[in-house]
C-alpha cells in the first residue's frame, strides 16, 4: 500500500500523534532527510491551510511513491510505539516483529534483520529462486541474504574492464565497510527512496530497446527512458548476482547525499528479473564519451572543461566533509562523470563508496578489499589497502590531467602506461604541458596553455606519490574557483 492510499482514519489517527510535541519534523528531518528548508516549507503550508503539518508531510512523502511499509520502518527508527500500532493493521505482517520487537525492549535499538529475514524468506521466496512482488525492505533484507559478502573469492578483474581491480587479503584486522550490510542503518537509509514497478520500466524503455541503449558497464546495461514525463537513465543490473546488488545497495546509501554535482537515484526496482536503478538523464553524456570524442558534440572548450573541474572537486569536498566520517567514492573516473546539456558535471556510480576514517584524529582505513579502476588508484590503497578521501583526490588528479591533454589514463603502447606516471616524468623533464594539450584543441583558437599548464599542475599535485603531500577537495577547489577567468568559465 502507497502513502496516498492510508485509509483516512489511520491517517488522522497518525497525524494526531506526530503533529503532537512536534514529532513529525523529527520524522521529516532525521529519516526523511528533508532539509530544514523542507521542514520549514511543510509547516508555512500546513499553517497557511490551517492543516496537520504530518498530513502534508505525507502529501509530499507520498507524491514519491513511498509505502506505508517504508514508513513503518522509520517510524520503528524513532522508537514511536503508538504510531506503530496505528500502522499495524495495513502493513505486512512481516512487519510486526518490529513492534514487538519494541515494545519488549522498551525503546531499546536493536537490529531485528536476522529475524525478519528468517520469517520473510520462508513466506516469499520461490522454488526457482526469484521472489514475488512483496514489501521493498523485505525483498532487500532476503536479498542480502543472498550475497555471499564473506565467502566470495575475488578475481581481480571485473568481467567488462580490464583494468579495474578487486583484490583481497587476509587480513583481519581491517575496517573494511560492507555495503552490502543489511543492518538497521541499512534499511533507514533505503527505506526514503522511491521503489518502481519493474514493468513501468520496461514501458519507459520501450520494452529495453536497443534504441534506448546509452551505455555498458561492469554492472550492467544503462538505457534511456521516459519515466513518468522526465527522461530518465535506467541501469539495468546484471542477473541479480553479488557484485549487481553490492553496487545496488552502494548507490542507495548514498543517496540520502543530495548535491548539484552528484547524480540523483529517482528510484530503484526490485521485482523484475533484474535489479534497477533510475537515474536523471543525463543529456551530455559521459565526460569518457566527450574526451574521447565518442558523441556528436565538438570537442569540450576550455570553459566548459573548467566548468567540470570546478564542479567535481565541490561534489568531492562536499562528500570529504560529512560530519565526522568523510565519504569516499572510490572510483572517481570520467566514466563516472556525468554531463547535462549545459556540461554541468554530476558524479555517478556510488557502488563502490565508503564511509571514511572516522574522527580527525583518523587518517586512513586498512580495508581488507580493493576496488576500483587501476589506472586512477593510488599506490597506498593498491599495495597497503590504506583507504582514506586521498585516494579519490588522486582520483580526481588522474581526471585532470586526462581534461588537459585527453590522453588515456593507461595506454599499453606507451612506454611510460599510467598517465599520472607518465606526467610526472614530464615534468621532472621539463616539459611545457601546453605542448600536451588536448590535440582536438591545440593550435585552434580554443587552445589555452596557460590554462592547460595550470590543469596539469593540479593533476600533478593530486597525484603526488606520498598521500600527506595530496591537497583536501576542499584545497583544489579553492585553487580552481581563485583563478584569474573570465566570466564565461564560471559555472
Ligand atoms: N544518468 C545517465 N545519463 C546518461 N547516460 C548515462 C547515465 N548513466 C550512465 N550513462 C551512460 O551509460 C554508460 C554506462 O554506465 P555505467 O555506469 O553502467 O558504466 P561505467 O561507469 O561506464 O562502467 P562501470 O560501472 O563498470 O565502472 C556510461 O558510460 C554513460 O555513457
Amino acid at each position: 500500500m502507497y502513502i496516498y492510499q492510508l485509509p483516512f482514519e489511520v491517517n488522522k489517527e497518525l497525524c494526531r500523534l506526530l503533529d503532537s510535541d512536534d514529532n513529525w519534523k523529527e520524522l521529516a528531518g532525521v529519516h526523511m532527510k528533508y532539509s530544514p528548508f523542507d521542514v520549514n516549507e511543510i509547516e508555512q503550508v500546513a499553517k497557511r491551510q490551517t492543516s496537520s503539518p504530518t498530513a502534508q508531510l505525507f502529501i509530499r512523502w507520498g507524491q514519491l511513491n513511498h509505502r506505508v511499509e517504508e514508513l513503518f520502518i522509520l517510524l520503528y527508527r524513532m522508537k514511536h510505539i503508538p504510531a506503530l500500532r496505528c500502522l499495524v493493521p495495513v502493513v505486512d505482517s512481516r512487519f510486526h516483529r518490529l513492534l514487538s520487537k519494541q515494545d519488549s525492549n522498551k525503546g531499546v535499538r536493536c537490529n531485528d534483520t536476522a529475524g525478519i529475514n528468517e520469517n520473510a524468506n520462508q513466506q516469499t521466496a520461490k522454488a526457482d529462486g526469484t521472489y514475488s512482488s512483496i514489501p521493498i525492505p523485505v525483498m532487500l533484507i532476503q536479498k542480502g541474504i543472498q550475497i555471499p559478502v564473506s565467502s566470495r573469492v575475488s578475481n581481480g578483474v571485473s568481467p567488462n574492464d580490464e583494468s579495474s581491480v578487486e583484490t583481497s587479503t587476509n587480513n583481519t584486522s581491517t575496517n573494511d565497510t560492507k555495503p552490502s550490510g543489511l543492518d538497521d542503518e541499512l534499511i533507514k537509509k533505503i527505506s526514503a527512496i522511491p521503489m518502481v514497478d519493474y514493468e513501468e520500466l520496461k514501458i519507459a524503455t520501450n520494452n529495453w530497446s536497443d534504441n534506448n541503449l546509452l551505455g555498458r558497464g561492469g554492472f550492467g546495461q544503462v538505457y534511456k527512458g521516459v519515466w513518468k514525463l522526465s527522461a530518465v537513465a535506467v541501469k539495468r543490473l546484471r542477473n541479480n548476482d553479488g557484485r549487481s546488488n553490492k553496487e545496488l545497495i552502494g548507490e542507495m546509501c548514498l543517496n540520502q547525499y543530495r548535491h548539484d554535482n552528484i547524480l540523483p537515484l529517482y528510484g530503484y526496482s526490485l521485482g523484475g528479473p533484474e535489479a534497477c536503478l533510475v537515474y536523471q538523464y543525463m543529456a551530455g553524456g559521459s565526460l569518457e564519451q566527450r574526451l574521447r570524442c565518442k558523441t556528436v558534440h565538438p570537442p569540450l572548450t576550455w570553459s566548459q572543461r573548467y566548468k567540470i573541474a570546478h564542479g567535481v572537486a565541490r561534489g568531492l569536498q562536499y562528500l570529504h566533509t560529512m560530519a565526522g566520517t568523510p565519504l569516499i567514492h572510490g572510483d572517481i573516473k570520467p566514466a563516472n562523470i556525468l554531463l547535462d546539456q549545459c556540461i554541468m558535471p554530476k558524479i555517478g556510480d556510488f557502488g563502490l563508496a565508503r564511509k571514511g576514517p572516522y574522527g580527525e584524529e583518523r587518517t586512513h582505513l586498512k580495508v581488507s578489499r580493493v576496488h576500483g579502476t587501476r589506472p586512477y588508484l593510488p599506490d597506498e590503497y593498491l599495495r597497503s589497502h590504506y583507504l582514506s578521501p586521498a585516494v579519490d583526490v588522486f582520483s580526481y588528479g588522474v581526471v585532470m590531467l586526462e581534461l588537459a591533454t585527453a590522453l588515456p589514463a593507461m595506454e599499453r603502447t606507451r612506454a611510460v602506461q599510467l598517465l599520472s606516471d607518465f606526467m610526472h616524468l614530464q615534468n621532472r623533464e621539463r616539459v611545457d604541458f601546453a605542448a600536451l594539450e588536448d590535440r582536438n584543441i591545440r593550435g585552434t583558437p580554443n587552445s589555452n596553455p596557460s590554462l592547460c599548464r595550470e590543469f596539469a599542475a593540479i593533476g600533478l599535485h593530486c597525484t603526488q606519490y606520498n598521500r600527506q603531500e595530496r591537497p583536501t577537495m576542499l584545497e583544489v577547489y579553492k585553487r580552481l574557483d581563485g583563478m584569474n577567468l573570465p566570466e564565461k568559465y564560471f559555472p
